[in-house]
């Protein structure tokens, strides 16, 4: 069958690695289920997609399906540094992205590949607005825990009180969750939050809840069972979860970093069984460098092998390029591996892998359950801190090392000495490592055929094109080579696009 006859969705992902990676993955499985899938973001990380990652023009055959890559311009100069500052990018990226979204999908139309669905990821909430004003469906992949979720909408209904400018430390309880402390809730929520954009951005999503006909989202029933079927009578959420898992097409496939990462796998090879502490603090964490220092000289005092992802500071963000201290390499010599950007799924499913220090995203959070790795929550903002509880109170796989930046306390050797310690050795090492493999082997579950997120991707599936026919039905007007036209775009940009 020609790519041409296969549904059609248009994926439109916010431009950081942690939202792109969980958005391809399921472009990835709702292209092994049959559909005709294009992934876009915008052009400046498309282009190091393409560098790091090898994404051509072409098509790639994914399972029944297919899936292809078409990048937009945002407007800005290649050189422009304002992409460093969200409270920027996020209004230019929307007022860009509802002229260009509309062009792209009437091109696609042209060409005969007629688009059927909108899928987008939280931070660009308005792409449900660009598909309701073209009439077409649309979907929203929320990227974090069930957990978080209903933390953000209890917030934006105002159902529960938060903490709040006149009371900074109240605890949250909502629905069958756990109690959050204070400094468990999303710290977006936080009335001090440094990241207010971030707040709007999801706040947002909330405020366009009703335009998207599903909610998938990057969890699976068996993980939080009670909390999803709680909010599943309120929204309608579908756990697809977790995506990082494709029986169907191993992630090798087609892949969306940023940047490649270095070969560490040898090094691993080479190291016996859990004996290795993994690092890593995602794409956009960037610790400061006394902090840095402190888990240097925690790594050396355990005595433990550890792999420590450093990544280079993008040259806009302002942050100082961070330094190993004085004769760490050299003291820790084969014991340790520094690298740039990892292969991380490929060093989560390593033997030689004890546990992983993180800081606790959702995407490094389902990654580490679902390989059956014990971690070390080192959370900053945002979802991590509620990640970090779950982790270590719920899911029961996780010694905490921090509480977060809000904390605003240095955490010494000593304490990050004894957490590697306690997170590698003894009973409670053990206990950890047997949860872990009990939450890798349900997701394995979650996920084969037949299993609960399955079977809700090929329901998904099956929607999309019922509602596709619809949309040809409705639009009516199929042009002699099968071309639904579509209506005009009701937006308000007269922009004119700088590329
Ligand atoms: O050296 C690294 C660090 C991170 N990642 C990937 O980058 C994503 C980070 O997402 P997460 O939600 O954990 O954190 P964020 O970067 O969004 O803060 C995950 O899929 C990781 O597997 C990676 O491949 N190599
Ligand atoms: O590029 C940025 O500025 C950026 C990228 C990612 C951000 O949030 C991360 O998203 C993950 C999925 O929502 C989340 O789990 C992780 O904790 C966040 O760091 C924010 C900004």
């Amino acid at each position: 069958m020609g790519s041409e006859a296969l549904v059609h969705v248009l994926l439109v992902s916010f431009p950081g690695q942690g939202h792109v990676n969980p958005l391809l993955r399921l472009g990835k499985r709702l292209a092994s289920k049959g559909l005709l899938v294009t992934f876009t973001t915008p052009e400046s990380i498309g282009k190091a997609m393409r560098k790091a990652s090898n994404i051509g023009e072409e098509l790639s055959p994914v399972g029944d399906g297919f899936i292809r890559f078409e990048f937009f311009e945002d407007g800005w100069d290649e050189d422009e540094t304002r992409r460093q500052d969200l409270d920027q990018y996020l209004p230019q990226l929307e007022k860009v992205g509802k002229v260009l979204i509309p062009e792209m999908i009437r091109r696609n139309a042209e060409q005969g590949r007629p688009i059927s669905c909108l899928i987008n990821n939280p931070f660009i909430p308005w792409v449900s607005d660009v598909a309701d004003s073209l009439g077409l469906p649309s979907a929203m992949l929320w990227v974090q825990s069930c957990a978080c979720f209903t933390s953000y909408y209890y917030y934006y209904h105002g159902l529960v009180p938060f903490p709040s400018e006149t009371a900074m430390e109240i605890d949250v309880q909502l629905p069958c969750m756990p109690l959050l402390k204070h400094d468990e809730v999303p710290s977006f929520l936080y009335p001090t939050t440094p990241y207010p954009f971030l707040r709007r951005a999801i706040m947002g999503q909330y405020k366009n809840l009703d335009k998207p006909f599903c909610i998938l989202m990057d969890t699976f029933q068996e993980l939080e069972h009670e909390i999803i079927e709680y909010m599943s009578k309120i929204s309608p959420i579908k756990t697809v979860g977790p995506l990082f898992k494709n029986p169907k097409a191993p992630n090798a496939t087609v892949k969306g970093d940023f940047m490649k990462a270095d070969d560490c796998v040898g090094w691993l090879d080479s190291k016996p069984a859990s004996s290795i502490v993994y690092v890593s603090f995602g794409s956009v964490v960037y610790l400061k460098q006394d902090q840095w220092d402190e888990i240097a000289y925690g790594l050396l005092n355990s005595g433990v092998n550890f792999l420590w992802v450093m990544k280079p500071p993008h040259k806009d963000s302002g942050y100082e390029v961070l330094k190993m201290p004085e004769g760490f390499l050299e003291k820790a010599g084969d014991r340790g591996k520094v690298v740039q950007w990892s292969p991380q799924e490929q060093v989560l499913a390593h033997p030689s892998v004890a546990c992983f220090v993180t800081h606790c995203g959702w995407n490094s959070t389902m990654e580490a359950l679902t390989s059956g790795m014990p971690v070390v929550a080192f959370p900053q903002w945002g979802d991590q801190v509620t990640d970090a509880k779950y982790l270590v109170d719920v899911f029961k796989v996780g010694v905490r090392m921090c509480r977060g930046e809000a904390e605003n306390k240095l955490i010494t050797r000593d304490v990050v000495e004894q957490c590697l310690r306690e997170a590698t050795s003894g009973p409670k090492a053990e206990e950890m490592k047997q949860n872990a493999m009990k939450w890798s082997a349900a997701a394995e579950a979650a996920v084969a055929e037949g299993g609960s997120s399955d079977r809700n991707i090929q329901a998904f599936v099956d929607e999309v094109k019922r509602r596709s026919l619809e949309v040809l039905a409705v639009s009516g007007k199929s042009t002699a080579n099968g071309v639904a036209e579509l209506g005009e775009p009701k937006v308000n940009g007269e922009l004119k696009v700088v590329s």
